[in-house]
């Protein structure tokens, strides 16, 4: 079994309540809070979300209003007072601490706004980090990882340092890394911030073209309404709670392969 079968296969535990018709996310009424007293803020306040497989969800809305939040909650990097959150049928509150941190190894991928690339690493050693924190030997893991990196047109630069590739490169380094282990759900928070107007377009060819996958949901969290045509559907947040979900029938974006 080659390891990305091994990473394909939800174990036994996760499999139990798996449900086609499931959205990949679902959050209900999460509440979550920062601070007590007097300097306690009310950050997410009766949040519901979705977001299906096969789709590119768009999460947008005021600096502050709390995206990074739900995002972080989602992922299970922060932890929520009151709601519940299913992701692919599970629970998240049903699963132990342990399980917690093996469905989100198995079944996330994140893209950072800032790469947060190792610097130490190459290019193929950073994209293959999670095959190697899931156990897989080191020489199966980079292979991988650079044919990942070549299918992202970055074959070339595999050997390459951090600070010797330029933002777009970096930026699709770290959507290899957060593709590389095939997970249910990819999480890019502000992939283009960083980036100049043609670059980010490019990222954004690339998560279109290589990054959706009919099981796969996809949640992009951006300010940037230049790429809102590559959404399926756009989730406005304000002021801790969603407001509104726009669907996008016809959304466009470029089939023709991007150079970064
Ligand atoms: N660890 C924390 N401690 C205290 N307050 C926090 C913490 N993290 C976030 N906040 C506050 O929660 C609110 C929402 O922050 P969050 O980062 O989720 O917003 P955002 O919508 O992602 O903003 P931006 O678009 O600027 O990144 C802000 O008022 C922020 O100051």
């Amino acid at each position: 079994m080659n390891a990305t079968m091994t990473m394909h296969m939800p174990s036994q535990t996760f499999m139990h309540s798996l449900v086609e018709t499931e959205p990949a996310v679902r959050c209900e009424g999460i509440r979550k809070s920062f601070g007590t007293g007097e300097a306690k803020v009310d950050v997410l306040r009766g949040v519901d979300f979705t977001a299906a497989p096969g789709e590119m969800t768009f999460l947008v809305g005021p600096s502050g209003c709390g995206k990074t939040t739900l995002i972080s909650v989602i992922a299970g990097l922060l932890d929520f007072s009151d709601g519940e959150v299913t992701l692919f049928g599970e629970r998240w509150s049903a699963l132990s601490p342990r399980d917690q941190i093996v469905f989100r190894r198995q079944n996330l991928g994140f893209v950072f706004q800032q790469y947060n690339l190792l610097p130490a690493l190459t290019a193929a050693e950073n994209a293959a980090v999670p095959l190697l924190a899931a156990g897989v030997n080191r020489s199966k893991a980079v292979r991988r990882a650079t044919e990942l990196l070549d299918q992202l047109g970055l074959g070339h630069r595999a050997n390459a340092y951090p600070r010797t590739l330029s933002g777009g490169q970096q930026q699709r380094v770290a959507l290899a890394r957060a593709l590389v282990h095939e997970p249910r759900l990819l999480i890019c928070d502000e992939p283009t911030a960083a980036l100049d107007h043609h670059t980010g377009e490019a990222v954004m060819d690339l998560l279109a073209n290589s990054a959706v996958h009919p099981e796969r949901a996809v949640i992009v969290v951006t300010h940037d309404n230049r790429v809102f045509h590559y959404a399926d559907r756009i989730a406005h947040m304000n002021d801790g709670a969603i407001t509104e979900v726009e669907s996008r029938a016809s959304k466009t974006f470029s089939t023709v392969p991007v150079a970064l």
